[in-house]
């Protein structure tokens, strides 16, 4: 039998996906990111639930990104296929019509945190790490990354991060808005249920209205951005930097990118 790469679960009217892959500290391996795409599917129509949490499940981290070991056994053109699906599924879960949250335990670096941004909101243990580490590895965000996060912390701040590859810890990460709530080492689920037990008080269809309607200008808007981050995240693929990034991940250094512009 295959192992599920998300479980599913609700509570009253609580949607819960755990992300399931605690070998790779919830890495977003292609068994992954092919169930989260099926249940975000099933749940775009599902007109009961008044939110939906996303956690890390038994795993200590909320998620670690692209499956960097999975991703040396891919050629250029799985890559492409593979970040396409990922990054539609994230869109659609952008695109869900009821609130989303993310409950952010042990780290979310990269796609983890790709996957955070795309959520309506972010609750965050204080000791967890977030980041989007992807330069880190010879690549950029190509999950959506590189637009989301301006919405939340202004452009400056989103070149710092990410040109830096910084990992932040909760405060620091509440302090700038990147997230909106921070709790202590284990509370993460917890928190995010009484936030969408809160939002369960008012009218669902207020709620998935308003949504809609907060969310107009960032769809218009994106929509190219998310284009441009596509075509240059394109341009890592065959780059050298990347297979040294690779390399360094397997071997455990830090890589000796060469600094060329070509490949
Ligand atoms: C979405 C796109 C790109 C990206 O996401 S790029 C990747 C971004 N992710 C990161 O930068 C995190 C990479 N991981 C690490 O830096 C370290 O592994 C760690 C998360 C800091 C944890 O290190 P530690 O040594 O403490 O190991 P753990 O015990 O926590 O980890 C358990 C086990 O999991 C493996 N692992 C962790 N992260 C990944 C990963 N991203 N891919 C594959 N495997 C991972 C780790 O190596 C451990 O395995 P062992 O065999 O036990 O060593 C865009 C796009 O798609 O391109």
């Amino acid at each position: 039998m295959s192992e599920k790469g998300v479980m599913f679960e609700t509570q009253q009217t609580i949607g819960f996906i755990h992300l399931n892959n605690p070998k790779r500290a919830n890495a977003l391996s292609k068994f992954l990111v092919k169930d989260l795409a099926r249940i975000v599917k099933e749940l775009k129509h599902n007109e009961k639930l008044t939110a939906v949490i996303f956690t890390g499940g038994d795993s200590k981290a909320f998620c670690a990104g692209a499956d960097l070991k999975e991703r040396q056994t891919m050629n250029e053109d799985e890559i492409v296929e593979y970040v396409r699906l990922l990054r539609n599924t994230f869109d659609e879960i952008a695109a869900l019509p009821m609130p989303t949250i993310a409950a952010i335990k042990g780290l979310a670096l990269g796609g983890g945190c790709e996957l955070a941004l795309a959520c309506d909101f972010r609750v965050m243990e204080e000791d967890a790490l977030i980041g989007l580490t992807e330069v880190s590895w010879g690549i950029i965000p190509g999950a959506g990354g590189t637009q989301r996060i301006q919405c939340l912390v202004g452009i400056g701040m989103a070149k710092k991060l990410i040109l830096t590859a910084e990992k932040l810890t909760g405060k620091k990460a509440y302090d700038i808005g990147l997230v909106e709530e921070i709790c202590q080492k284990g509370q993460a689920e917890k928190k995010a249920l009484q936030l969408a037990e809160q939002m369960a008080e008012n009218s669902m269809h207020s709620i998935r209205l308003a949504k809609q309607a907060i969310d107009y200008l960032n769809r218009v808007q994106l929509k190219q951005g998310f284009e441009e981050e596509w075509n240059c995240y394109q341009q890592t693929i065959q780059h050298s930097d990347r297979l040294e990034g690779l390399a360094a991940f397997q071997e455990k250094r830090k890589p000796n990118f060469l600094n060329h512009l070509k490949i």
